[in-house]
């Protein structure tokens, strides 16, 4: 009898194919979701070899890194590597014939909100795409890994992945979310507690009683983040949310399927006595809205906060501190609320789903954007988009002066023409501030989607907590 798993351990053992003698297992992948911008080598190493996808039916395609968020951009895209991107994955989608979701689909979307939206992503599944962010769909309880392009054309092949099992780790969040804490705001916390190296060479799965609490949208922020922690994949354990999110998904099973697919995801749950191999708790009592200030999401402050100051750090850390103020023009003892930003955005796979809007839309009603600030809101698909305008969100935005945009991963990075420019500043609800991220010279700070619709309308990053005071 085997002893008491952890959830990872049961998917794990759930699919795998073999073992080789220096360690290295085969696992049986699920679902494989494709872009535009890490596919077309694997593509062309198939079509070298003479072989055909193992199984198109599991297979999902949708360009979304590279395509400009205004109309037009299905007859073109003026810069060339994304224009042939995109065409190249149009190509072999329909050459390989696999699921695909063209830009003049409304179903298009960033690859990690279509797939669950769509239903492809299930619980109890291995779900793979060259892209980190790939994360995101441990939401559901499944276990989803970013991949790189030769082991995308291994998956291509075989349906097969060759991987080392990871350690497990437990993060662990009690208590009730205060008044305009959110998932990204948890997200953000873990990293700045843990570190970016905090999760590597584990897969986190997070649990507790607030993550219980939180909706499927905030559980995908949550996931998302996991990599920028260091981990291989995070992951919530399946319950009634997660079934009531799937039910009807076009995708998702349905009839006496739906019913022996539940019977089986009610099973996926770490047992009592599972061994972890690391352990963090946090009480939920204890998080505020958090933004960062330097160039690494683990550079994060409470907005009651200030700048800090590099030498509070030890070792490389201090060097790598001074280094990121300096690029981000802040003066330590700054108080993190008199930043003045540029640029709000709001997007990503990390936050532009539907409640991601909705919470922005919330504190930007009957408002007006700052003198000077530019704000863009980049649903995460033409559903989403079309759901927005149907609630009267996309109106609230665009009555208050943000640009309302066609979904893509637009500024999350610097790969479309949607960009900063050098020495604009910008409050983004994306994942990573990296140096040069959002365009050449342009400075990130991070944070959720209410938190950059707060620091739209006064022109400076702002606890939204203040405001929502203001409005009541
Ligand atoms: C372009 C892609 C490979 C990349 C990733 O892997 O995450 C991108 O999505 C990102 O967020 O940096
Ligand atoms: S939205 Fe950003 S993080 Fe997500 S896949 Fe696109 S580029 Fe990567």
């Amino acid at each position: 009898m085997p002893g008491p798993r952890t959830l990872y351990d049961k998917i794990w053992q759930d699919h795998l194919v073999g073992t080789q003698d220096d360690g290295g297992t085969l696992i049986y992948i699920d679902r494989h979701l494709v872009h535009e911008v890490t596919s077309p080598q694997a593509f062309e190493g198939l079509r070298a070899a003479g072989r055909k996808l193992r199984s198109p039916e599991r297979t999902i395609a949708v360009p979304d890194h590279n395509l400009p968020t205004t109309e037009g951009r299905e007859t073109h895209i003026e810069d060339d590597q994304s224009r042939v991107q995109v065409d190249l994955l149009d190509r072999n989608a329909r050459e390989f014939g696999l699921h695909y979701y063209p830009v003049a689909d409304v179903r298009q979307g960033i690859v990690h909100v279509v797939g669950p939206e769509q239903g492809w992503t299930l619980p109890g599944t291995t779900i793979v795409c060259g892209d980190s962010h790939t994360a995101t769909h441990g939401a559901f309880g499944a276990l989803a890994q970013g991949i790189g392009t030769s082991e995308i054309e291994h998956v291509m092949a075989t349906q097969t992945l060759l991987q080392s099992k990871s350690r497990n780790m437990r993060v662990e969040v009690s208590g009730p979310l205060p008044r305009g804490v959110t998932a990204k705001d948890i997200a953000l916390t873990i990293i700045g507690r843990i570190g970016t190296a905090g999760g590597t060479g584990h897969v986190i799965e997070y649990c507790g009683d607030t993550i219980r609490a939180l909706s499927m949208e905030g559980r995908m922020t949550l996931c998302n983040m996991s990599i920028e922690a260091g981990a291989r994949a995070g992951m919530i354990a399946p319950d009634e949310t997660t079934f009531a999110y799937l039910k009807g998904r076009p995708h998702a099973p349905k009839g006496a399927q739906w019913e022996m697919a539940l019977a089986y995801w009610r099973g996926l749950q770490s047992d009592p006595g599972a061994r972890w191999d690391r352990e963090i708790s946090i009480d939920a009592a204890e998080i505020v809205p958090t933004v960062t200030w330097g160039t690494s999401p683990e550079d994060t402050a409470p907005i009651t906060g200030a700048v800090p100051d590099p030498e509070r750090f030890e070792g490389p850390k201090r060097e790598a501190a001074r280094r990121a103020l300096d690029y981000m023009g802040l003066t330590p003892g700054t108080p993190m609320e008199e930043v003045a930003i540029d640029v709000a955005f709001i997007g990503s796979c990390t936050n532009s789903r539907i409640e991601d809007l909705r919470a922005a839309a919330e504190v930007v009603r009957g408002r007006r954007l700052a003198p000077g600030v530019r704000g863009m809101v980049v649903p995460g698909s033409g559903l989403v988009r079309a759901q927005a305008e149907q609630e009267g969100l996309a109106r609230i935005f665009t009555e208050a002066g943000f640009e309302w945009r066609l979904a893509g991963c637009s500024m999350c990075l610097g790969m479309n023409p949607d960009r900063l420019e050098p020495g604009e500043r910008c409050a983004a609800t994306s994942n990573r501030n990296f140096e040069g991220r959002q365009g050449r010279g342009g400075r990130t700070h991070l944070m959720s989607p209410a938190m950059v619709a707060a620091a739209a309308i006064t022109g400076r990053l702002t606890d939204v907590r203040k405001l929502e005071t203001v409005a009541s």
